[in-house]
This record gives structure tokens, sequence and C-alpha cells, in this order.
């Protein structure tokens, strides 16, 4: 049981696809007649041994395969969605790849709208709020994802915004600022990868190119002091998810990670965690991770999440409600 399981969380950073965890992967395989390069899950989950982003999308973009049908996509948000509600989920803004799946024939439609079913079933069943963000592939042409966001216009009640995600190095934000200013007339919020493995420059142009409300990752922000300034100064989210940036090889050990660093400088950090079925846990299973490698003191655990909070694009009144509750956990510790 995670120490942190009673303190209220908010999933800013999780993509859909990065929670297909081995056994549902092979269940779907058998579902659908799909065949997957691996002969077992122990099989599967021992090629999670990843040298860095590109090397672990490429096993994330062959699992996906498995999933065909509306009804896939609702049962794999749904595992996720129980599994995080006993480590203290409480409202989630969930990243998916369409062109991921519509480049393999399945309908735009059959994504959203299983994701969705399962997004409504945790209202009702679990107390979890949340909405989708729609992400585009920065590897793939400009004009796909144009025609992506043309499609997602049909499901525009059930999207809460954009982001940019999938290789950064090479694939800068900058060519993507067209979509995005569709995206916010068609009144979607806006949020972009940037400052993972791209440097500081990346996290400035997703600001700039595609007014982004949010960034995803940002630690690399700090090769550059200025934009540190400016990040605290406008306050801007980021998502960090530690786990991601210790598989992914960002950093080598978690107790080296900029965490600390990035609290000190007044950036507006929340924990997350990324494609937990990847990268080794849940959102409370980071929680404990960084506790375990750094220390986590009650105020700092808090903050993190009341930092999660006021980065979500919830509701003013779910804002204060969940507020009310980590003050409520933060009381209860003393
Ligand atoms: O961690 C990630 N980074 C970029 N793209 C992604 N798509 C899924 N997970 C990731
Ligand atoms: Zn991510």
């Amino acid at each position: 049981m995670s120490t942190y399981a009673a303190l209220p969380k908010v999933e800013l950073h999780l993509h859909a696809e990065g929670t297909l965890e081995p056994e549902l992967a092979f269940t779907l395989a058998r579902r659908n007649g799909v065949s997957l390069p691996f002969a077992s899950e122990e099989e599967l989950r021992a090629a999670y041994d990843f040298t860095d982003l590109q090397s672990f999308l490429d096993l994330y973009y062959a699992t996906t395969a498995v999933l065909r049908t509306r009804r896939d996509f609702h049962d794999l948000l749904w595992a996720y969605l129980e599994r995080s509600a006993a480590q203290g989920l409480r409202h989630v803004e969930v990243f998916f790849d369409p062109q991921a799946h519509t480049s393999r024939g399945v309908a735009f439609t059959d994504v959203v709208d299983g994701l969705h079913d399962a997004l409504t079933r945790a209202g009702t069943e679990l107390g979890i709020t949340g909405g989708l963000i729609l992400c585009f592939l920065r590897d793939r042409p400009v004009d796909e994802a144009a025609r992506t966001l043309e499609e997602a216009r049909t499901r525009l009640d059930v999207l809460l915004g954009v982001g940019l995600d999938s290789a950064e190095v090479g694939f800068p934000p900058g060519p993507f600022a067209g979509v995005f200013a569709r995206a916010a007339e068609l009144g979607l919020r806006r949020v972009a990868h940037a400052g993972e493995e791209a440097p500081a420059s990346s996290v400035a142009e997703a600001l700039d190119a595609l007014g982004v409300e949010r960034v995803d990752h940002g630690v690399r922000c700090l090769d550059d002091p200025d934009l540190v300034a400016r990040l605290v100064r406008e306050e801007v989210p980021l998502t960090v998810c530690p786990l991601s940036n210790l598989r992914l090889r960002v950093v080598q050990d978690l107790a080296e990670h900029p965490l600390p660093a990035m609290l000190a400088a007044g950036l507006k950090v929340s924990l997350h965690s990324d494609d937990p079925a990847y990268f080794g846990g849940y959102v409370g299973d980071t929680f404990d991770a960084v506790a375990a490698a750094q220390g986590l003191d009650d105020a700092t655990a808090a903050l993190l999440a009341r930092n999660a909070v006021d980065g979500s694009f919830a509701s003013p009144q779910r804002k204060a409600d969940l507020r009310g509750e980590i003050e409520d956990w933060l009381a209860a510790r003393r």
C-alpha cells in the first residue's frame, strides 16, 4: 500500500496507450486474433529495457496493434482507472494518440468513444472526474495532424484539449502552430511535451508557437535560467514524470532527479506517471519512489498534489473541493 494512497491525486500526464499491461495486451491479442511479436507476457515485459525515448516508442506503438474496438479502449482505460483509484486518483486528463490507431484502420470515433465510456463509468462508480486530451504525433506530417483535428470536430463535447507527443529530438513544436491555433478556435485547451529529451529551447517554442498552457516534462528548462524565470513568473505548470525520466535514461538515478531543484526554483511542478505499464509505477507509486530516493516531507507532497490541481482543467468548484481534500490529508498527517 502506498504511503500516499490517501493523498488526493490529479493525473495530468498519462497516456492511455501507456497503461496497456502485458496481461491485457495478450488478452486483447487473443480476443482480436492479432499476433504480438512476443511469445509470452514475460517475454514482452523483458523487452521493457529502454535506452531512450525512441526505443520505448517503438515497443509502445507495436503493442497498440491489439487495440481494435470501442470495447478495447474502454477496457484499457477502465483497468487503469480501477487500479489508480486505489492509489488516490481523483481527477485525470488522459492523453491518447488517435493517429496510432486510425493509421491501422481503427475508426477515430471508436477510440474516443471507448475511452469516454471508461471515464463516464469512473465518474459514477469511482468518483473520479476527468477528460480526454487528443495528442498529435510530432514525428508525422503536420497535415495529418490537421486532418485528425478536423475529425475531432464530431467529438468536441468530450475533448478537453490537444497535446503534442512522440519523438522530441528532431521534431520541434513550431510546425504545429497552425494546428494549435485552429484547436484554440475550436475551444480546446493546449498542452505539449517539451524538454524531456529535447533542449530548453523546445519549451520556449511550445509556449510561443503553440500557446500551450501547460508543459509536459519540461525538466530540461533548468539549463536556461532566463526560461526558468519566465516559467516561474508566468506560473506555467510542468507535469514531471520521474519514473519516465529514469526508464528513458534522462536521469541515471532517481536520487539525482532534478525535482528538488525545480521546486527550489519556484516552478509549478507536479508528479505524474506518463506510461505506467511501461515505466514501473502508477501515480501513487511515483510519490513512493520519489520519497524513497530523495525523501519527501508531507508539506512537499501536498504542494505537489496542489500544483496538479491548480494546473488541471477541472472546474473551479472541483478544484476547490480537491484543494480542501488535500488540506484535510495534511491536517490528518500532523
Ligand atoms: O513519454 C512519452 N513521450 C513522448 N511521447 C509519448 N507517447 C507516449 N508516451 C510518451
Ligand atoms: Zn508523456
